[in-house]
């Protein structure tokens, strides 16, 4: 990125800023949601008690000398970061790494009992069969009548309008997703993106949140496998449960049975999407560098090489963006093609705005937010983007 200046990467050691909020407010809340969610013993109530100590008065602490990733992680960084406050490392990777540490806190890699018992399963699995789900499943059924462009249309802005609100961001503040706000797209590149569906090759979409995002990202992908507008698809999830909320293979398997369980056209995409998955057409991947604390920039070859070979990448939701971009306070009009220059191939990404890493704005954009909301417009959840470098 020669023409960019270099701004400073993001910490979480700034008092009053949002990154300090999450470390030292919402992750304590992420270890008492889950402790209360399941009947765990003492073992794993040791555990989550010493990562509350850690990662709240303490230092970043090595994994087990024996752990199965640890070669990974040291490609990811830890020497660096071993021994510092979780508060004074990037943050992103002090989020990553915080994840990683709760999941062996309660047994999750094993072995034992409690190997592969997802902590955040409860929490998704009840926003999945929740009323909002039920209700917009229910409103595909009058969508079917539609020309296709409306229906695609609809489907898009399901699918980036699914991200407002992942669950570690209810977690920490109940009212967000009710909160009276001006919901509006601060960019909005979806004439570009329309563009590059031609009906050929596959389209990666680098999945987000399971539930009420993954539902309307599978409903856009059967609406353009059905319509042609691309070959196949490629969905990219986390090979274990990340942010809360990340969807995983096992949240994949649950959304498609919610689709096919449910009255009405619900179920007809649930069937196609499951014989688009039985063909080829549907791939899930599990790529270990969806749970990495580094930017996409730093994705290693084989990805690269994958992600070069797409026709389009799609990148969900406000942590992928942050990867995508580089974790920066870039100036909000710093160019999205040119922070993005690294990635191989053509991208998109579609994401509401819930932290204050933001670029690809207009000055008039950026300024009319400012004088609207001071700059809580970054972080609220409320507001959209669609960004596209063909
Ligand atoms: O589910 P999303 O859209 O990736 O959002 C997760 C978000 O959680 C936060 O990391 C804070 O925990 C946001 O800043 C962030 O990027």
């Amino acid at each position: 990125m020669p023409d960019i200046p270099p701004v400073p990467v993001i910490l979480g050691n700034e008092p009053g800023a949002f990154p300090r909020s999450v470390l030292a407010e919402r992750h304590p809340a992420i270890i008492r949601q889950v402790r209360e969610a399941f009947p765990y013993g003492p073992e794993q109530h040791r555990g989550l008690d010493e990562l509350l100590v850690s990662c709240t008065e303490g230092v970043v602490e090595p994994l087990p000398a024996d752990a199965h990733d640890l070669d990974r992680w040291k490609t990811w960084g830890i020497d660096g970061c071993v021994g510092r406050s979780w508060f004074d490392v990037p943050w992103l990777w002090s989020e990553s790494y915080f994840y990683r540490r709760l999941l062996e806190a309660v047994g999750y890699f094993g072995p034992g009992a409690w190997q592969g018992i997802d902590p955040f399963r409860p929490f998704k699995l009840a926003e999945l069969h929740s009323r909002e789900t039920d209700e917009e499943l229910a409103a595909l059924d009058d969508l079917a009548d539609r020309p296709e462009d409306e229906q695609a249309t609809a489907l898009l802005h399901g699918s980036l309008w699914g991200n407002r609100a992942d669950l570690g961001f209810r977690l920490s503040d109940a009212e967000a997703e009710d909160r009276a706000a001006v919901p509006g797209l601060v960019a909005d590149d979806s004439g570009t993106l329309w563009s590059l569906l031609t009906g050929e090759g596959a389209l990666c979409l680098i999945a987000d949140n399971a539930g009420r995002e993954l539902i309307p990202d599978l409903l856009l992908i059967a609406h353009l496998l059905a319509h042609g507008r691309v070959e196949r698809a490629v969905l990219h999830v986390k090979p274990y449960p990340y942010y809360v909320s990340d969807a995983t293979t096992a949240d994949v398997v649950d959304a498609l049975r919610r689709l096919t369980d449910a009255p009405g056209r619900a179920a007809e995409y649930g069937r196609r999407l499951w014989a688009a998955m039985a063909d080829g057409r549907l791939t899930v991947r599990a790529h270990p560098f969806s749970c990495a604390p580094l930017p996409y920039a730093d994705m290693p070859d084989d990805l690269r090489t994958e992600l070069a070979g797409a026709t389009l990448t799609v990148v969900k939701g406000d942590l992928n963006y942050r990867r995508l971009v580089g974790d920066r306070m870039w100036p909000p009009t710093t160019p999205f093609a040119e922070v993005t220059a690294h990635f191989p191939g053509r991208v998109a990404a579609l994401r509401t705005l819930k932290s204050d890493v933001v670029t690809g704005l207009d000055a008039d954009t950026e300024a009319a937010l400012v004088a609207a909301e001071g700059q809580r417009w970054r972080t609220g959840g409320t507001h959209a983007l669609i960004q596209v470098r063909p």
